[in-house]
């Protein structure tokens, strides 16, 4: 058995390339060496340490305990701090719309070494430390927690080509400072609350009505931008009508405005790159080209530079599963999206990302391989899949408190699950559990409660599943990697990756 120390040297000597004992996992790819001090991280029965040798600066300020001559440190908060100080490529960062992205969600705070396994060495970067503040009350995480299983993830990895940090469907200011308070590096802005989406349920008449009430200005502003002159974006097939457009101004104007505002207070102000996502996604009503462009065109005659833009495409974009609508009029639609995106300087965001397998080739296709996509829940399917796996009985009971509780969910996801499609648990054997993560129905059963199966307790106060669904996620690590490794490189695959 090594020491703390004769462990570190053999790694710094390169006598060790992999190393574990049933004691003892090292993570190889982490060693790292600043000036005098040598880190590294290592996995034992109280879970991932950081091995520390030598002297300086950072071996000082990592916070531990001394043991034979070396030190062990935890993965805490404030040494994650430390370690951004020392070593940058464990902190986030801002990608610019030159470079592919693709958020990898993890509500678990576990995923991310699968996501870097995944991803090192391909054309697009990881923005591993993608929350929206539903996930955090969901799973009662914090977004510091967010930030420091990236931060450990990476170092853990010894991944260097850099990593994002998403704030996601911020709507609320104090939201927006909380996240950019901490250092994330992507804001998404999520405008669903001031998109006016009873518009669409309203008659030609009644549109027309509410829009003469406008001021005047605002409206000449947008018929002589729109009626009067010519949309000219190549690629995007763009037909403005005076119905369409009064449609789009009562449905689009306000939550233009909330854009400007936050730029203004937010972003513009910031003295660091911040990727600036707006998100008219998660919303009723389609995004049709026409308003895409409405809504690029007014931010950049304001001066609001974006990243990325989440429109709401045709079809249903649902959580855990492939693409729901006519992929033809998909085709079409987003060919202007894409356009329009290229037109203004930014990238098309997909969200809802996970598993659109059958319309992953044309995204890739039609943004030439330039856009960023959102995943989370299909990350957290993949553990429940490993749970399937190996925990039979633990799987069985999740199963049947999502079933239990699926409609309180429903209040945070648009689903169009079919739960009495789903096969009785009783009807299935232990060995084919796992095939329910191949069907949509139970896919979104386990997807979209999952803040309810972490949160839940027992009545004794203990965590109904939680602490034995981490112990088995903890033992099966290698497996939940690989699981990711499939599931996310085909995705990237599709996409052209
Ligand atoms: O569940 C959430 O709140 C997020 O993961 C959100 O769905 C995210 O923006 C996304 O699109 C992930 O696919």
């Amino acid at each position: 058995m090594y020491t703390v120390k004769q462990l570190i040297e053999a790694i710094k000597s390169g006598n060790i390339t992999t190393f574990s004992s049933p004691d003892v996992k090292v993570y190889v790819s982490s060693y790292t060496q600043v000036g005098n001090t040598s880190l590294l991280m290592v996995r034992t029965a109280a879970g991932k340490k950081l091995i520390v040798t030598g002297e300086g600066e950072l071996y000082d300020q990592l916070i531990g305990e001394n043991v034979d001559g070396g030190k062990v440190a935890s993965l805490s908060h404030e040494n994650r701090l430390t370690l951004n100080q020392f070593l940058p490529y464990t902190a986030p960062q801002a990608f610019g719309t030159q470079v592919a992205t693709m958020g990898l969600g993890d509500r678990l705070g576990i995923a991310s070494p699968g996501h870097i396994q995944t991803i090192r060495g391909k054309d697009i970067r990881p923005v591993l430390a993608q929350q929206s503040i539903r996930e955090l009350a969901l799973t009662g995480r914090t977004y510091e927690d967010v930030l420091d299983a990236a931060a450990y993830a990476v170092f853990q990895e010894g991944y260097k080509d850099g990593y994002g940090a998403d704030g996601d469907h911020l709507k609320k200011e104090e939201d927006i400072e909380y996240a950019l308070r901490l250092g994330f590096t992507m804001l998404t802005l999520d405008c669903s609350e001031n998109i006016d989406n009873t518009i669409e349920s309203k008659s030609e008449a009644e549109i027309a009505a509410k829009y003469e009430q406008l001021p005047a200005s605002l409206r000449n502003h947008y018929e002589k931008r729109y009626l009067e002159t010519a949309a000219n974006v190549p690629g995007a097939t763009l037909n403005y009508t005076r119905q369409a457009l009064q449609k789009d101004v009562l449905i689009y104007d306000a939550a233009i405005n909330f854009m400007e505002a936050i730029f203004r207070k937010y972003i513009a102000t910031l003295d660091r790159a911040v990727d600036f996502e707006i998100s008219i996604d998660e919303t009723a009503t389609p995004t049709s080209p026409e308003a895409h462009y409405l809504v690029a065109n007014e931010l950049r005659d304001r001066g609001v530079t974006i990243f990325s833009m989440a429109p709401r495409f045709c079809g249903e974009f649902q959580k855990g599963i492939d693409y729901i609508g006519d992929i033809a009029q998909f085709e079409r639609e987003l060919a202007s999206h894409a356009a329009i995106a290229v037109h203004f300087e930014y990238k098309l965001s997909i969200h809802s990302g996970s598993d659109k397998f059958s319309v992953f080739p044309l995204i890739g296709q039609y943004t030439n391989g330039l856009f960023h996509i959102k995943t989370a829940g299909t990350n957290w399917l993949e553990a429940v899949r490993v749970v399937a796996k190996v925990n039979p009985s633990l799987y069985r009971r999740m199963h049947q408190y999502a079933l239990d509780h699926f409609g309180e969910a429903t209040a945070y996801y648009h689903v169009t699950t079919d739960i009495n499609a789903i096969v009785p648990l009783g009807e299935v054997s232990d060995a084919d559990l796992p095939d329910y993560m191949e069907e949509n129905n139970a896919r979104q059963l386990l997807h979209i409660t999952y803040g309810l199966l972490l949160q839940s307790k027992n009545a004794d106060g203990s965590k109904q599943f939680a602490d034995e669904f981490f112990q088995t996620l903890a033992e099966q690590e290698d497996a939940f990697a690989e699981g990711l490794r499939y599931h996310i490189g085909r995705h990237l695959e599709l996409l052209g990756k």
